[in-house]
């Protein structure tokens, strides 16, 4: 994984897979049961740390993502952060000046991510050497979007209100964000992250100079000053949906590797995007579900399309709760045979 990382051409890609700790496993539902709810399994070190090696166990995935979720930040920057079962995340919503003032500064988001930090530390102490441990947040923009709204939404329709009503506070919003991730992630890679990757759910509902200044703006505020105090840690940049925006993305950025999502054509990407650096991605997680001989096509299509470069297999987009585990094995082996 680090190797495809620095660019690193190799025979059999690497993989991972988004949300590979999830409820498509009876392990996971087993663990997250014992933890209660899900923001307790994210603030209880060692069952995160336990879901966060399941799927290594089960799969041998050649990496593990921390287990925690985008929206810890909200809630360590001081909003109200809870899970409706069946529905989803809710928050108190931030969408005034005086609601942008009264959040906490990003060097006090520590004490309430402590246990984040944790978890990273027992992962390296318990992952198998050669499996690469990946810190995550979520970048501005998709974070805004969930605290703007206080809410998923499917256009993010009140984030692009308030953008256009009052920009400051806006613009205000994401570079507190922005600061806080810096430090998020900073710490996450001193207590053991060997990579960091930051998740732009919602890039693809932004256009043109919102694009620039929202997206691609944040994310090279941050890959900078994490590339200043942590030169040799690569960065994954998801900015999903974004299409032909993830051209030269990473050039503009810093980011050392673009995640691609699966309406991203692999041999469009080839050309156009693997020619900055390593690609990862980006099988249609339905795959996970249907399994079958259109999963291995699948599978081996993408593999030979990046096969001139460097890449990362991985899903286009995190593996949904109804997908079969054994799906998941037939991609695993398919990828290893080789195409
Ligand atoms: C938008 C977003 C969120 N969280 C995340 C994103 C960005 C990536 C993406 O677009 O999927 C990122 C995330 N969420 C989770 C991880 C852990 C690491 C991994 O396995 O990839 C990561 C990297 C665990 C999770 N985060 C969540 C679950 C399901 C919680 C449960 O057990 O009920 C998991 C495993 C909950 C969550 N968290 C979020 C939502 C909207 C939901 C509810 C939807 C759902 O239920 O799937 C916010």
């Amino acid at each position: 994984m680090l190797r495809a990382l620095a660019g690193e051409r190799l025979p059999t890609p690497p993989i991972w897979m988004m949300r590979q700790a999830g409820r498509y496993l009876p392990e996971y539902r087993a663990t997250r049961a014992q933890a209660g709810d899900f923001l307790s399994l994210c603030y209880t070190p060692e069952l995160a740390a336990e879901v966060t090696l399941q799927p290594i166990r089960r799969f041998g995935f050649d990496a593990a993502i921390l287990f925690a979720d985008i929206l810890l930040i909200p809630q360590a920057l001081g909003t109200d952060v809870w899970f409706v079962t069946g529905e989803g995340p809710r928050l108190s919503t931030v969408t005034t000046p005086a609601g942008v003032a009264a959040l906490r500064p990003a060097d006090a988001v520590h004490d309430r991510l402590a246990p984040v930090y944790e978890t990273l530390r027992i992962l390296r102490r318990e992952l198998p050497e050669e499996t690469t441990l990946i810190g995550f947040a979520g970048a501005p923009w998709t974070v805004a979007t969930y605290m703007i709204a206080g809410r998923g939404t499917k256009n993010q329709g009140p984030a692009h209100a308030l953008k256009a009503a009052d920009p400051e506070t806006f613009a205000g919003l994401i570079d507190r964000i922005t600061d806080a991730t810096i430090e998020y992630l900073s710490a996450q890679i001193e207590a053991g992250a060997e990579v960091v990757k930051l998740f732009d759910s919602w890039a693809g509902s932004l256009t043109g100079r919102d694009f620039d200044d929202y997206a691609l703006a944040p994310a090279r505020r941050i890959i900078g000053a994490l590339k200043a105090r942590h030169p040799s840690i690569p960065v994954i940049a998801f900015p999903r949906e974004a299409g032909e925006r993830c051209v030269g993305f990473a050039r503009a950025t810093g980011a050392d590797c673009m995640a691609l999502d699966n309406s991203v054509d692999a041999a469009w990407a080839a050309a156009h995007v693997q020619t900055d650096g390593c690609v990862q991605g980006n099988l249609a997680p339905g795959h996970m579900v249907t399994g079958g001989q259109a999963l291995v096509d699948e599978t081996r299509r993408i593999v030979r399309a990046f096969s001139q470069g460097p890449h990362i297999f991985n899903l286009g987009h995190g593996i949904t709760p109804d997908a079969d585990p054994d799906n998941v094995a037939l991609m695993v082996e398919t990828v290893r045979a080789g195409a």
